[in-house]
């Protein structure tokens, strides 16, 4: 079904309301400037300082409320996007999201896993298999690509006790450290999906005046995303040994290179694009640098 057309001069976002994804996100949108006023039941932000309100949802139904146009964007993980299009697409209807930002963090696989003490010889192996997962229709997908068919048994949570429990063979779920597959004396074999945190949004772009505000709060989230790894690297050092620190310094950045006031000296400063190791930081003071600092960057205009 088309959701209607809907008129709004604010931007809706959807955030998980508590769990894994909830700090990042708020943290997100802190960082691009938003401030906001919570309402009384904690469901709905009001925003403040620009035209972006948040709703505090559970996660497995932001692509739902996007789709129907209740929500223009919303912060989740690939994992119940890419569920929630194939549910869609095996019910007859197009795929109704897409990643609009990928976010690097949040990041998890979605794994087959196994008892421990079986061994793997590849897919075919599940033919008539119980497999136990929360994403039918990623696992469907896979088999069916694969033209092996087997008995998907849907569960909501506790996926990893099904094989103890006796009702399901083997599992396909999350699985981050794997410590949990351990626990349960399971080990992952195939891998289905890498997920992470993304901004996901409708297929088409938005109209009237919320294009503009997306545009906006996605520049600045870009730039956010950005600076969150930029470090600005400070030192001071002898005009004699200039050449030697400058070789030493991170590669990519263009040095600004000042003279300190009255000394044979000059202050180096570098905008770093990654993490500054002690490593280099000691490099540094081998070749004659002193007083180094790294320092975060909170904003920035080109
Ligand atoms: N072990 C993990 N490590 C890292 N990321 C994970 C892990 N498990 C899940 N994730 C990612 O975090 C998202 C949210 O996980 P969380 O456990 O908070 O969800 P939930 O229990 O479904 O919460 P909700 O109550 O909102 O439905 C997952 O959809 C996935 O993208
Ligand atoms: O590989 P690991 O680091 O052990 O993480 C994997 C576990 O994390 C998630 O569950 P979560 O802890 O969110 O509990 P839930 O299943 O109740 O959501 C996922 O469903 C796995 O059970
Ligand atoms: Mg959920």
């Amino acid at each position: 079904m088309t959701p209607p057309a809907i008129t709004r001069d604010r931007l809706r976002v959807a955030i998980q309301k508590s769990g894994r994804l909830a700090d990042p996100a708020r943290d997100l949108l802190a960082s691009c400037g938003l401030t906001w006023r919570e309402s009384r039941d904690k469901l709905f932000c009001y925003g403040e300082s620009l035209p972006v309100d948040l709703l505090l949802v559970r996660d497995d139904d932001i692509p739902g409320l996007i789709a129907d146009g209740v929500c223009d964007l919303g912060i989740v993980g690939r994992n119940v996007v890419v569920e929630y299009d194939l549910g869609r697409q095996a019910g007859g209807a197009p795929g109704a999201l897409e990643e609009w930002r990928q976010l690097g963090w949040g990041t998890c696989r979605l794994d087959i896993a196994i008892n421990d003490d079986e061994r793997w010889a590849g897919a075919e192996q599940l033919a008539g298999k119980r497999i136990a997962t929360s994403y039918p229709h990623t696992l469907g997908r896979w088999l069916s690509e694969r033209g092996v068919e087997a008995d998907i048994v849907t569960l909501s949570g506790s996926v990893e006790i099904a094989p103890r429990l006796g009702q399901a063979d083997l599992i396909c779920d999350l699985v981050s450290t794997g410590g949990t597959l351990a626990a349960n004396n399971l080990k992952p074999v195939e891998t289905l999906l890498h997920s992470e945190a993304v901004i996901a949004g409708p297929t088409h772009p938005l109209e009237d005046g919320r294009a503009d505000i997306a545009d906006m709060l996605l520049r600045r989230m870009d730039g956010a995303l950005r600076l969150k790894e930029t470090r600005l690297l400070m030192l001071r050092a002898g005009r004699d040994v200039l050449p030697e620190v400058l070789g030493k310094l991170p590669e990519g950045g263009e040095p600004t290179v000042l003279q300190v006031d009255g000394r044979d000296e000059v202050s180096v400063q570098v905008l770093c694009h990654n993490a500054v190791s002690w490593q280099r930081l000691e490099d540094l003071k081998r070749a004659g640098a002193h007083t180094l600092m790294v320092l975060p960057v909170e904003g920035m205009l080109p």
